[in-house]
């Protein structure tokens, strides 16, 4: 079981050595390693069926590796307890599955599960922790809405909260902006964005190059072929390597300090 806050602290939130991934008979991706450390923000690209979620579900533990190993704040996830790794890593999923109605304060909640004490209730400080987690996404108010009446972007807002309720070192998000109008795109990456500042990790899949080039201080930029190239932003956001890995030509601009992407 893995307590050691001490020596998770000292090491890296996240790490892969020597990491190739396969679905089926396909290899996905190549051997490549990375290192995520307090503060930074990492991207995954890549066209549909490259690998991303794949890679991301890796990294959270959720799946083994094919090849090569994944150590989570310094250890293998099989040292890590379900609670413990809870606590540190938290995972957004790309889909929202909603079975039953339930109120949005009680979905939130649900993000606060890995902190309960010993009889499993949540106390004030999960409420006003998920009250601040739903203000943060622009949905005061609708904390006793019925989950199944909201809107796609207003649900997949209620996921981000109850992932911020839950408040890890280490954020894993899968397409983030699912259903997201673009005051929400900018709004949630710039939380996140600022979560890492504060010290915490982001990893997340993203299919807007863009807002990857403004947001990530690293990008995987998996190719749907194999190929994987991974680095600093500036070093991968290229548009010859983008143009190949995306099946479509891209053009490079730089507007008022900004790097845009366009396509051809
Ligand atoms: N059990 C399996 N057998 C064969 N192929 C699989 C299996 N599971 C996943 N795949 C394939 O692996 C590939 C990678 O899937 P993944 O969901 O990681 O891609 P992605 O990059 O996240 O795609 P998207 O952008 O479309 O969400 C896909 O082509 C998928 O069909």
């Amino acid at each position: 079981m893995k307590t050691s806050g001490a020596s998770a602290s000292a090491s890296p939130l996240l790490e892969a050595d020597r990491l190739a991934l396969q679905a089926g008979e396909r290899w996905l991706c190549c051997e490549f390693s990375l290192k995520l450390a307090m503060g930074e923000c990492l991207v995954l690209l890549g066209p549909n069926g490259a690998g991303k979620t794949t890679l991301l579900h890796t990294l959270a533990g959720l799946r083994a590796p094919s090849v090569g190993t994944v150590r989570l704040g310094g250890a293998p996830y099989s040292e890590w307890s379900t609670l413990d790794a809870a606590r540190f890593r938290g995972v957004l999923p790309q889909q929202q599955p909603d079975h039953f109605a339930a109120s949005v304060l009680e979905s939130v909640l649900i993000g606060r599960h890995p902190h309960l004490g010993r009889w499993g209730w949540e106390g004030t400080d999960d409420e006003r922790i998920a009250r601040a987690a739903l203000a943060d996404v622009g949905l005061t108010g609708f904390e006793q809405r019925d989950i199944l009446t909201l809107s796609g972007g207003e649900r997949q807002r209620v996921a981000v909260a109850a992932l911020l309720a839950q408040a890890p070192t280490l954020f894993l998000l899968d397409e983030p902006l699912n259903h997201l109008d673009l005051r929400y795109q900018i709004a949630v990456l710039s939380l996140f964005r600022q979560l890492a500042d504060q010290g915490r990790g982001v990893v997340m899949v993203l299919h807007d190059i863009n807002l990857a080039a403004r947001f990530a201080d690293h990008i995987i930029l998996l190719d749907g072929q194999g190929g994987v190239i991974a680095g600093d932003r500036d070093t991968v956001l290229q548009a010859d390597c983008l143009s190949h890995a995306f099946g479509h030509p891209l053009r490079r601009f730089e507007l008022d300090g900004r790097i845009t992407f366009v396509p051809d």
